[in-house]
């Protein structure tokens, strides 16, 4: 059973869990890389090269810290920016400050024939328009080439709640979703594009008196799809 959630539903859970309960949002950004570092290490992956895509809000944070763990593993790790840094959001930043002392490179063109596995942190629930052209272009070249994809909570391009393509979205081999599963991840384009899901939970607590917009889904339905 999987209740679904919309995107703007997740982050009121998330405000909820940081601001009413205290969760400092640093240790949900832990737990959050800590559940795709799990994923990465449980599934039949090429660790050779590991390509982290980071954008600028904390699904970028999220993908800063999974460099950082993926890294302290020993794995051959290389965590590239999407976007202005100076513009990140302050999650970033620390996160940033962070792993430079642990030596993590951070590399200023992505190689997507190096990689073995790329790991989609540029977007996720916040997304709330169609991707810059630049980032369209990019995406559509690493689709090109097929490296496996694990996507941070949603597909980069993938829009949460109505698994809408943004202009361009990043095909996922695995999803690691956080907390519910978003309902974009359950429509047929959405649900190609994201691969198999997995939710996993990170510690967001909901309201007791939040009511869900979506029923509770009986078992997961994810219809493959030709786009
Ligand atoms: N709220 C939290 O503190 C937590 C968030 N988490 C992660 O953070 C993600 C959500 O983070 P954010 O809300 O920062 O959003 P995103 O990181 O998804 O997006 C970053 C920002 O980009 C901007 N944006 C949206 N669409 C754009 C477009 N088409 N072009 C350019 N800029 C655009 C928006 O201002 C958005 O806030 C979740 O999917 C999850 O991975 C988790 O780490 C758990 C804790
Ligand atoms: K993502």
């Amino acid at each position: 059973m999987t209740q679904l959630v919309t995107a703007n539903e997740m982050q009121q859970i998330d405000q909820y869990t940081i601001d009413v309960i205290g969760m400092p949002q640093d240790v949900l950004i832990e737990r959050a890389a800590m559940a795709v570092v799990d994923v990465v290490g449980a599934g039949h992956f090429d660790l050779n090269h590991v390509l982290v895509l980071a954008g600028l809000g904390n699904n970028g944070a999220d993908g800063v810290a999974i460099a950082r763990l993926l890294y302290a593993q020993g794995i051959n790790v290389s965590l590239q920016f999407v976007g202005n840094v100076n513009r990140a959001k302050d999650s970033v930043k620390r996160q940033l400050s962070i792993i430079e002392a642990y030596g993590v490179v951070r590399s200023e063109k992505s190689d997507f024939n190096e990689a073995t596995l790329i790991i989609d942190a540029i977007f996720g629930v916040g997304l709330n328009n169609d991707l810059p052209e630049g980032l369209q272009k990019m995406i559509k070249a690493a689709n090109h080439i097929e490296k496996p994809v694990i996507a941070v909570d949603v597909p980069t391009g993938v829009d949460a709640t109505t698994g809408e393509v943004r202009g361009a979205a990043l095909k996922a081999h695995t999803t690691v979703t956080f907390g519910f599963k978003k309902v974009g991840l359950t429509k047929r384009v959405g649900g190609y594009l994201s691969g198999d899901t997995i939710v996993k939970d990170v510690g967001m607590l909901v309201p007791d008196d939040f009511e869900f917009s979506l029923p509770i889904m009986q078992a997961t339905v994810t219809e493959n799809a030709t786009i």
